[in-house]
């Protein structure tokens, strides 16, 4: 019987310069890594009024062509103070040659987003070809997101939707800054 395992002996990197290096693959967004906050408002058709909210969003990899994702948001109020728990979601981009990037992102909603895009410059735009959803959760018949990096370090972030009988539309935009 062999002992129990150590600690697991391949944290992910938060930076281009960190120990792995980044896979090649991973190029067009390296300047993603690492964790970024920021605010963002909200809104939907359905909904009675838009909203304000708070999101930490951060990009790790582990030396393979792939980036972990995670994104936690809050509620904020119009001083900026949080009111409740939002959204939270992780996954996975598979960078493939010439930027295409493929994506599994998932939500404790029920709502598995299955995206692909591309990674051009200081873009990366990611459209549904699939939205898998557990037998409670909301419909969601497509999303597009959109991150683009400014030029003053900027990370912007659009988010449209298809959902609840509704077409393709904007649901969320943020602005985040990096952290570390
Ligand atoms: C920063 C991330 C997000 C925030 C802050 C956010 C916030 C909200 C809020 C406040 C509502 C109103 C209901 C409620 O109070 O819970 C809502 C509704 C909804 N959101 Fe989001 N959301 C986010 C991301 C997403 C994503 C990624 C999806 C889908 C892939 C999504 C799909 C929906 C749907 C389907 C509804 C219900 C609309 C309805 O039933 O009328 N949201 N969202």
């Amino acid at each position: 019987m062999s002992a129990a395992a150590a600690t697991y002996p391949y944290p992910d990197a938060f930076g281009a310069d960190a120990v792995p290096a980044p896979h090649p693959l991973l190029a067009p967004v390296t300047r993603l890594l690492g964790t970024w906050r920021g605010q963002g408002r909200g809104e939907y058709p359905t909904l009675a009024q838009d909203f304000a909210y708070a999101q930490e969003v951060s990009f790790s990899h582990d030396g393979r062509p792939f980036l972990h994702y995670e994104a936690r948001a809050w509620i904020v109020d119009a001083e900026g103070n949080p009111v409740r728990p939002a959204a939270r979601e992780t996954g996975w981009w598979r960078l493939q040659a010439d930027g295409r990037v493929e994506a599994l992102i998932s939500q404790p909603t029920g709502i598995v987003e299955i995206a692909a895009g591309r990674a051009a410059g200081d873009t990366i735009e990611l459209t549904t070809g699939e939205v898998a959803l557990t037998p409670t959760a909301k419909q969601v018949d497509a999303t597009h997101r959109r991150y683009e990096l400014t030029p003053d370090g900027i990370l912007t972030f659009t988010h449209a939707m298809a959902a609840v009988d509704q077409p393709l539309q904007h649901h969320l935009s943020a602005r985040l800054r990096r952290i570390s």
